[in-house]
């Protein structure tokens, strides 16, 4: 194998990537960019690498989500608030319920880059390039707005890393405090049509909590119950972007992409011999791979070898978006081989890649109960096999969007125009979110 460098990449084959007009642009950016502060230290990925070795060896569990792609437009403080509290919301559910760490990692400050089934999207007989993400071209259907702009690069960086500054300082400064995280859910329940599913669990967490405030362990004399520690991913799909922002750490003399903590291969990216998988062998941070139904037994330890040759628990996530209906023909066969063969591997599911579905309405939606029968089936393939199911990877947000079908407010395909906002894939909303939070909880418990 030839030796790696953060631009062997481009003489590899590559898919899913803009054609840039102005190569000059393009080289102006990306020498920017290379200028620019790392958005992450190398010593954080290297404790996340650590929180999913334990998570592979069946010590811990991985909670991550966010959205589908994060918007240029969308960008607030509000917005980044509420799905940072969701996601601490289902955290101390999980946790509880599981009685194991949940690590925490956030689809958000630099999920830009999206791929697409079609090069072009026709509305009313008018053909454009698709959307790719703020990264790389604007949501709006015009010609102009369709164009890839290098420009958007630097926009993505700045708003990562202000999306970054918030989500640490929420983390550090009180906002994470897990006696107000835990009066959320509370909130939730109440007023939850089926708030009698979901009481119990909340309840025995709140007089846990009370119990350990009468023991003296409260959040002033106990950091832990006051603060949380929440680590960043996206799909590293813009290379030019990922290699400008991929470092030697002083530290270990190691290259470390510092785009985020954790990166992860898209499912139509991930061929052995193209760009995405040479980029991905050399950084040393914890990374995914999204592993669809088509994916053979052969093929997934040949990725694994590639990817992690020196089988180091934590280095490596494959993240499974089989489909409900495809599950269990498709998902037995990939544990028992990566078992067998002894690769130290976390599971993780995406429930929400493999059912998506056009709605009678006309939107891209996904149903509650499928993405809920996806992830009980896959608890269901573990406990048959003897493996941990180590993690969830969900799109979601913190707003009350309507993009998903069912859950207890029982979202119907003619109801989802009242709150469609995703630029791609349609998202749970915090309601449906912390349902499924709730019922995983339950096999978790059974676990
Ligand atoms: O988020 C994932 C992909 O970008 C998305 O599912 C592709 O959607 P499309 O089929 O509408 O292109
Ligand atoms: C593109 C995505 O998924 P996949 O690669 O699994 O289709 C995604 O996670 O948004
Ligand atoms: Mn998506």
């Amino acid at each position: 194998m030839s030796q790696w460098q953060p631009d062997s990449w481009r003489a590899k084959p590559i898919l899913q990537q803009p054609t840039y007009e102005d190569q000059q642009h393009l080289a102006l950016v990306e020498q920017k960019l290379k200028g620019y502060p790392p958005l992450v230290f190398a010593a954080e990925t290297r404790e996340l690498f650590r929180q999913l070795g334990a998570v592979a060896e069946g010590q811990g569990f991985l909670l991550q989500g966010g959205d589908c792609a994060e918007s240029f437009n969308e960008f607030n403080a509000p917005k980044i608030r509420d799905t940072f509290k969701v996601i601490l919301q289902m955290a101390i559910v999980l946790t509880f319920a599981g009685r194991c760490p949940v690590t925490k990692v956030a689809r958000m400050a630099g999920q830009y880059a999206k791929p697409r089934s079609g090069d072009f999207e026709t509305i009313d007989g008018v053909s454009l390039p698709s959307y790719r993400g703020d990264i790389i071209n604007s949501f709006e259907f015009t010609e102009a707005s369709r164009k890839p702009d290098p420009q958007r690069m630097l926009e993505a960086y700045n708003q990562s890393a202000a999306t970054l500054n918030l989500l640490r300082a929420f983390a550090q400064g009180g906002l994470a405090d897990l006696h107000e995280v835990n009066r959320w859910n509370m909130a939730f329940v109440d007023n939850n049509p089926l708030k009698d599913r979901y009481k119990d669990l909340a309840q025995r967490i709140e007089e846990s909590l009370e119990f350990m405030k009468v023991m003296g362990i409260n959040s002033v004399n106990t950091p832990t119950l006051h603060e949380t520690s929440l680590f960043t991913s996206h799909e590293a799909l813009l290379l030019n972007y990922e290699q400008a922002l991929t470092r030697v750490d002083t530290l270990t003399g190691n290259w470390y992409n510092c785009s985020a903590h954790m990166l992860w291969i898209g499912e139509r990216t991930r061929q052995l011999d193209h760009a995405h998988l040479e980029f991905f062998r050399g950084i040393h941070n914890p990374i995914g791979v999204k592993v669809g139904p088509g994916m053979g037994e052969d093929e997934l330890i040949r990725l694994i070898d590639a990817l992690n040759p020196q089988n180091d628990a934590g280095r490596l996530t494959l993240i499974t978006r089989m489909g409900a209906d495809n599950l269990e023909k498709n998902l037995p066969k990939l544990l028992r081989r990566v078992k067998q063969e002894g690769r130290k591997v976390v599971w993780s599911s995406d429930p929400m890649h493999g059912n998506t579905i056009k709605a009678s309405s006309g939107f891209k939606t996904r149903n509650f109960d499928a993405i809920l029968s996806e992830i009980q089936q896959f608890f269901a393939a573990h406990k048959a096999e003897g493996t941990h199911a180590g993690g969830i990877h969900l799109e979601m947000t913190g707003q009350h969007v309507t993009e998903c079908t069912g859950g207890a407010y029982q979202i119907s395909d003619d109801d989802l125009a009242q709150a469609y906002k995703t630029q791609c894939d349609p998202r749970l909303n915090a309601d449906q979110v912390l349902e499924m939070a709730f019922l995983v909880a339950d096999h978790l418990r059974a676990k």
